[in-house]
């Protein structure tokens, strides 16, 4: 069955996600009429040599444990802002650039269906392994072109709209809640530090509020049901999957030609993740059921209902997506937030006094009419996602031949887009290496925003194809820091002079007990 098409399926619109067709034919057609034999070609273009490069990975090499923000900062500093990432094993070469221009032609001409190629070993999977669940649904992550697209156009609306978010504030002000007690319940009475694996916490408080999302149930992973079997498998294997297509599709490997270990383990993690998925949402399915069958008028509108009335296949694979591409990035993007504050008291006093006026008591509820009156908050998690970018950037197929720092770059090559690199550069941003939430306010004196490049702070991506979870992180990480910062003063005292490591996406380097001491008010 063509689950996209299916009667029950809701109108699908075939065509540009957001932006118009119209703007990138112009593109097209505007980078096609300025390319030309005076340019540079490809094969200019800095690179290693294809063994020297590969060496480098391998026990021994300068590569062999670096993370990605490492090997392409070394990379830079020897071949300059554009450079070349030899392919090998099946994978084809990649194009890395740190030149804002560069990135900026590149997403302008990315097309009506931008591409991002680059989990091969999930592709992998869905496409050979269980073509039996995916079939022609590859989900957001993995599918491209006009499957993509369909798929994208299907789902935006649930996601990206504010009103789907609504019916979240109260059960994450639960869940938060639930978070608050147990920080309570494990701080040591006399220190009031939480212990050294506070991280696990944080990830199964993130993975409770985006399993809300996903799974429409509160999994009771923070405090009720913490051995809960079927939810420690998504947890532990959403988290997998991360590291594993790093090792996969980043770090040069032989799984496309023999079946290492690493992909071994890579196929397990995909199909337990996905057995126990398919098994909750049977579960949902039926009790919905048993409730229309008892004559009960359901009307939640959730966003898992939503996906489901797409298709439950859709449902089943966009929930996955939520935990894989989520959990690990708002997890670590909530230690460095409280980091950072714990590290700045004045700006966490500064955030306080704003939150005192919007929440007069600890219990407080947020909702979405007291959350707009919020500027501090907002600015503290956006200087934070600068202070500490959650990994280099993202990638893009590119749709035509385009131009990059002069040389010529056919249709059809990768290119790795380093934006997040350029927020830690003073050019770009004055003071990089202070924490300054003010920078994202307007100045009280003159009544003006900072100028920033667009193309310099991508946090969330760019264009069609961004990520399509950041409306549900900002209403994440919004309830969260503002419930935790209202109820505690949070400190650090440790050394945090490299807190964070960037593989794949960036991840704890060190442990973070942090110090939660109660506000009296
Ligand atoms: C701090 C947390 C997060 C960060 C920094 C982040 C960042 C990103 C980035 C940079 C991309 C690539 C965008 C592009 O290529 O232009 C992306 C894609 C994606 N993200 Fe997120 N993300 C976060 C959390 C989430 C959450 C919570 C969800 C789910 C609710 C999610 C779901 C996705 C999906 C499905 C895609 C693929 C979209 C597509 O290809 O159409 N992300 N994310």
């Amino acid at each position: 069955m063509n689950t996209l098409s299916s009667a029950r399926s809701v109108a699908i619109y075939v065509g540009p996600v957001r932006s118009s067709r119209s703007a990138s034919v112009l593109a097209h057609e505007q980078a096609k009429s300025s390319i030309t034999e005076e340019h540079k070609t490809y094969d200019e273009i800095p690179r290693p040599n294809k063994f020297k490069f590969m060496r480098a990975f391998m026990p021994g090499g300068e590569f062999q444990n670096a993370s990605i923000t490492e090997y392409t900062s070394a990379m830079r500093k020897r071949y300059g802002d554009i450079y070349v990432m030899p392919g090998m094993f099946g994978r084809k070469d990649w194009v890395t650039t740190f030149n804002t221009k560069d990135i900026e032609m590149v997403f302008r001409n990315e097309g009506i269906w931008p591409r991002r190629d680059g989990l091969d070993s999930i592709v992998y999977f869905r496409e050979h392994v269980r073509p039996d669940v995916y079939g022609e649904v590859q989900g957001l992550v993995a599918s491209q072109n006009e499957a993509w697209g369909k798929l994208r156009s299907a789902i935006n609306p649930i996601f990206m709209q504010p009103r789907g978010l609504r019916m979240y504030y109260e059960p994450l002000s639960n869940i938060n809640n639930e978070f608050i007690e147990r920080i309570k319940e494990i701080r040591d009475p006399k220190t009031l530090e939480v212990p050294e694996d506070f991280t696990d916490e944080i990830s199964r408080l993130v993975f409770e509020s985006l399993g809300l999302v996903a799974f429409d149930r509160q999994m009771g992973l923070i405090r009720k049901n913490r051995d809960n079997s079927d939810a420690l498998t998504l947890f532990q294997t959403s988290r997998d999957i991360f590291r594993l297509t790093f090792k996969l599709d980043i770090q040069p490997s032989m799984w496309k030609i023999i079946s290492t270990p690493t992909y071994r383990k890579m196929k397990r993690t995909l199909n337990d993740s996905l057995n126990v998925a398919q098994k909750m949402l049977k579960e949902n399915q039926d009790a919905l059921e048993k409730r229309r069958q008892a004559g009960e008028k359901i009307n939640s509108n959730s966003m898992l209902e939503r996906l489901m009335e797409i298709d439950p296949k859709v449902a089943v694979i966009m929930s996955l997506d939520i935990l894989f591409a989520g959990v690990d990035a708002t997890a670590t993007l909530l230690s460095a937030v409280l980091l950072c504050l714990s590290k700045h008291p004045d700006k966490q006093a500064k955030l306080r006094e704003e939150l005192l006026s919007i929440m007069p008591t600890k219990d407080s509820l947020l909702n979405e009419e007291n959350m707009k009156d919020m500027p501090y908050l907002r600015a503290v998690i956006k200087e934070t996602l600068r202070y500490y970018p959650n990994g280099l950037g993202t990638m893009r197929t590119c749709q035509n031949d385009v131009i990059l720092s002069g040389y010529r770059v056919p249709k059809g090559t990768t290119v790795l887009l380093g934006s997040n690199v350029l927020m830690k550069e003073a050019t770009y941003y004055p003071r990089p290496d202070e924490f300054l939430p003010e920078r994202w306010l307007r100045d009280p004196e003159t009544g003006k925003k900072m100028q920033v490049s667009p193309f310099t702070f991508l946090p969330f991506g760019f264009g069609p194809r961004m990520c399509i979870g950041k409306r549900v992180v900002d209403l994440e990480m919004e309830t969260t820091v503002a419930k935790l910062i209202r109820n505690f003063h949070v400190e650090f005292n440790r050394d945090a002079s490299r807190p964070f490591k960037t593989m794949f996406v960036m991840e704890p380097a060190i442990t973070f007990p942090f110090k939660f001491t109660d506000i009296e008010q």
